[in-house]
């Protein structure tokens, strides 16, 4: 066969893996295209240019995302607020059997972690809210399905995280109908699977800390869900991993937030988005603050790849599971507080 032959004969792949982990940076991405008015072809350039960041990367920035800034803002500053509150007010908001409440110190080491042998507890403190459970609902009570916990002191920070969380929710919405196009997937596809979303939103302090082996405000890591939406202050310090090993910098870029692929995402879209690791290592000498809101299908949802989702030949090659099951079985790992009840 001669060389033109042969490249004649080329049969590409319907998905291609090349780019995986080959970034050297992370890309903005325009979400007005993902707005209820929004024409259809500025629909179709964002829904590539999610496509592409999520399959090369796992990461991008978001603009025009329409979660209003002064609330983010103020989300940010109720963030401070609290952690600026006496030990003794936070501690006695210790965290739940749910996952909801404070988190001290060093009490998650992420056991779990693929990408490196994490042994020294990270270096920072958070409240963790998560989606609000009704009294009456069928399944309070259930694991993860419990009561917030939030400082008396302070009713703005409730009031704000209730408000956030819910303009976030709805961004999470726009960015699954999103994926679903880009997985060749009707819009509303995902939606079956967030009939009551799985969702926290985590009140991080990265105190300063010193350049030590091994030491991070947040060690190496893949996320667990579906997609985070992090918030960050102007400090910096979130670090991501590409193929080669490099650890490539995240700064802060006003009115953006960084989104990046869980686990359950990579595993569902079968491959095709990667879930890459990062960290974060606070090495100013100041606080840094950051918010970051995981949005996760419900812990009923039965997570399988869609057969209209896999190409001419191939197999999905993750065995269906449900998310609550995949879900406490990583958090019984990894945190202090629940390892003895796993
Ligand atoms: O604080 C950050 O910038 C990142 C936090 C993070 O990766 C996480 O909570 O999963
Ligand atoms: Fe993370």
């Amino acid at each position: 066969m001669t060389r033109s032959n042969k490249q004649y004969c080329i049969q590409y792949p319907q998905w291609s893996t090349a780019m995986k982990g080959e970034f050297d940076n992370i890309p903005i991405v325009n979400l007005s295209g993902l707005a209820a008015d929004a024409d259809p072809a500025e629909r179709a350039s964002t829904v590539a240019a999610l496509k592409s960041a999520l399959e090369t990367s796992g990461f991008a920035y978001l603009a025009n995302h329409g979660v209003p800034e002064d609330l983010v803002e103020r989300m940010r500053e109720m963030n401070v607020a609290f952690h600026q509150l006496p030990m003794e007010e936070k501690l006695a908001l210790k965290i739940n059997e749910f996952h909801r409440g404070y988190m001290p110190m060093s009490t998650s080491t992420i056991v779990t972690s693929s990408v490196a042998k994490v042994t020294k507890p990270n270096r920072s403190e958070s409240l963790m809210v998560m989606h609000e459970v009704p009294d009456d609902a069928a399944y309070a009570g259930e694991p993860l399905q419990g009561p917030n916990q939030f400082p008396e002191s302070l009713p703005e920070v409730a009031e704000t995280a209730r408000a956030y969380m819910a303009e976030m929710t709805k961004l999470g919405e726009r960015i699954a109908g999103g994926l679903a196009e880009a997985l060749g997937l009707p819009r509303d596809w995902f939606d079956q699977h967030f009939v009551e979303p799985t969702l926290f939103l985590r009140l991080l302090h990265y105190p300063e800390q010193p350049d030590e082996e091994q030491l991070f405000g947040s060690a190496p890591h893949t996320d667990y869900g579906f997609v985070t939406l992090l918030k960050q202050d102007d400090v910096g310090g979130l670090e991501v991993r590409n193929k080669h090993g490099e650890w490539i910098a995240a700064p802060p870029i006003p009115n953006t937030f960084v989104m990046n692929v869980g686990d359950i995402l990579a595993k569902w879209s079968n491959g095709r988005f990667v879930s890459t690791p990062h960290r974060v290592r606070n090495l100013s000498k100041r606080d840094r603050y950051s918010q970051p809101f995981f949005y996760d299908p419900s812990m009923r949802a039965l997570v399988a790849c869609p057969d209209a989702m896999l190409g001419v030949g191939e197999t999905a090659t993750m065995e269906p599971v449900l998310y609550g099951d995949y879900l406490l079985e990583r958090l019984n790992k990894n945190y202090d507080y629940r390892k003895k009840a796993s």
